[in-house]
């Protein structure tokens, strides 16, 4: 049974997985139910928005971790994060070996990897297959997904983002549903952080629709404005 008294009222996932899997278009259309096919950034981005959970109002915090840095792992956005959404698409084998890496390091025993620690022990997790619209390039078969989702405590769901299929909605509610602890304790101030997230005095390119905020940690002109999304 629930218990409404331990419901944070912010919850923060990190979306990561490989270049050009959907991660901006997935996170997008989750909070705004549109579809932007192109995207170019390569750099982290910050989406905040309220959404019903459950009928709770939550303050909702994505950051879409660039697909463009893989040689560096996401330990600091891990480690702000309550949850993680691991991402690859169907399509491109590659992408779900390094989805499947990044799981393996999350998992491993504490203080083998800079990304495990308290704060990430025991994190909902979530992998999901993206663009299966493209079926007839499918690289990565149903059941990998599943058997790696599982030998890692990770919910699995594939879905495709272009064609809005419910599965990428039924995921990110799920993993929010999951956040049900009060706020871990974390190793280094999430406000400086998101300072340097959203890039401090270059902070002019922060777009806004609603309640959604895309900001940019660096200026990035040729990423289209969320509000071009918006009705
Ligand atoms: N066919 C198809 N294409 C998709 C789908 N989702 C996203 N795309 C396309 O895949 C490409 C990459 O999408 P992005 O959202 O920019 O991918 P990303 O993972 O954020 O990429 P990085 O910013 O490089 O990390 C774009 O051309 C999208 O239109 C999908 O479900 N099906």
């Amino acid at each position: 049974m629930r218990d409404e008294r331990s419901s944070p009222s912010r919850v923060r996932i990190a979306v990561i997985g490989s270049s050009r899997v959907g991660k901006s278009a997935l996170i997008v259309r989750y909070l705004t139910r549109r579809y932007i096919g192109e995207y170019h950034s390569n750099t982290d981005l910050l989406y905040r928005q309220t959404v019903p959970i459950n009928g709770t109002p939550i303050e909702l915090e994505v950051i879409d971790v660039s697909g463009s840095n893989l040689d560096k792992f996401p330990t600091e956005q891990i480690q702000w994060a309550d949850a993680c959404l691991l991402v690859y698409s169907v399509t491109d084998r590659t992408s779900f070996e390094y989805a499947t890496e990044v799981l393996n390091i999350l998992k491993k025993p504490q203080n083998s990897s800079p990304a495990h620690n308290p704060a990430t022990s025991g994190m909902p997790l979530a992998l999901l297959g993206n663009k299966t619209d493209l079926d007839h390039l499918r690289q990565v078969p149903t059941k990998d997904g599943q058997s790696v989702s599982a030998a890692h405590g990770a919910s699995f769901s594939e879905a495709s983002v272009a064609d809005n299929t419910g599965d990428l909605y039924r995921c990110m509610d799920k993993l929010l549903a999951e956040v049900r602890t009060p706020q871990r304790s974390r190793k280094f101030s999430v406000t400086k952080m998101l300072g340097s997230l959203i890039g401090g005095q270059n902070n002019n390119n922060q777009t806004t629709r609603g309640s959604v905020v895309a900001c940019p940690r660096v200026p990035t002109p040729t990423r289209p404005a969320l509000a071009a999304a918006a009705p």
